[in-house]
């Protein structure tokens, strides 16, 4: 049984793979943490059934039991400290939550060599988003003009979103840096073009009853080509969750992107 923890588990995604990770055969819930969270076992919540503790403090899960993977759906603020403190006590970290720079990320990695440990940061699991990152790099190849549009629920902390810096980090490895739009375009409303990414331009839309979607834009002589992903639901990123847990048991690096896993 792969012994698992979610970090975040009142929230929209935390709760959702809480739910996986009892529904899945092979995995065990052993607690879930969330520093917001009035209960100290689950089935004081009226949606489970089942006696798993509830922690508040991170610290805590270590006294109370074992663990081989620590699943984060949290807030950018403490991203990179959960994820450090499960590497640091030999949890392998499956983390979902945006907001870690390139710095954190190689920082992480570095931890994670050092203790020989797995573990992945995702900014996207649903696999239709992933080959929706990977479909648009390869366009890139012969479309250099291009823009992201990511559109999601209006509760969303980080702009732009994670999956968009990916996509455009992708990209980027791709075609480069390419000024886009008129050298001597300006903006008489500030933020007009969007956010500037080696001279693409990334849009964020938040709205109530949207919940992931991006939209790759491409143009060039007389055509265009868009490449879109939606996630209607949140299910829609629970395969990706699953896979891995199970797959960072069986490696030793901290990789950055579901693909790398696939
Ligand atoms: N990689 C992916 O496929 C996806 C990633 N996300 C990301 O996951 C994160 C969470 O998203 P949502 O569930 O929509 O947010 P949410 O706001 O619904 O939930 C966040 C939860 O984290 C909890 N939290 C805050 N500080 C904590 C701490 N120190 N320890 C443990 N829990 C803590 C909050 O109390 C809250 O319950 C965001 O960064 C979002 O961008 C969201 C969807 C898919
Ligand atoms: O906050 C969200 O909801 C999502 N966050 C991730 C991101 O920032 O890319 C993944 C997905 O887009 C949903």
């Amino acid at each position: 049984m792969i012994k698992i923890i979610v970090a975040g588990f009142k929230g929209k995604m935390g709760s959702t793979a809480t739910k996986m990770v009892l529904d899945t055969p092979g995995f065990e819930l052993v607690g879930v943490l969330d520093p917001h969270a009035d209960e100290s076992n689950l089935n004081e919540l009226s949606e489970y059934t089942e006696d798993i503790p509830v922690f508040h403090r991170k610290e805590d899960v270590l006294a109370e039991t074992s663990v081989d993977v620590w699943i984060d759906f949290t807030i950018p603020e403490v991203a990179y400290e959960n994820t450090r403190f499960a590497l640091e006590n030999s949890i392998r970290p499956v983390v979902g939550t945006t907001g870690l720079d390139e710095e954190d990320v190689k920082e992480l990695q570095r931890l994670a060599d050092q203790k020989r440990i797995g573990g992945l940061i995702a900014p996207n699991f649903a696999i239709g988003a992933i080959l929706m990152m990977q479909f648009a790099a390869q366009a890139a190849k012969y479309f250099p003009d291009v823009e992201i549009i990511e559109l999601h629920h209006d509760n969303k902390l980080d702009a732009p979103s994670g999956t968009a810096i990916k996509t455009a980090e992708m990209i980027v490895e791709e075609r480069g840096a390419h000024q886009q739009g008129h050298p001597d375009e300006k903006e008489s409303l500030a933020g007009a073009r969007g956010a500037d990414y080696q001279g693409m331009k990334i849009h964020s839309v938040r709205l109530p009853g949207l919940v992931a979607h991006q939209q790759v834009q491409f143009g060039s002589t007389g055509e265009g080509l868009t490449i879109r992903h939606d996630s209607y639901d949140r299910s829609s990123f629970m395969t990706g969750v699953a896979l891995a847990c199970t797959k960072v048991m069986e490696n030793e690096q901290l990789v950055y992107g579901l693909e790398n896993l696939l």
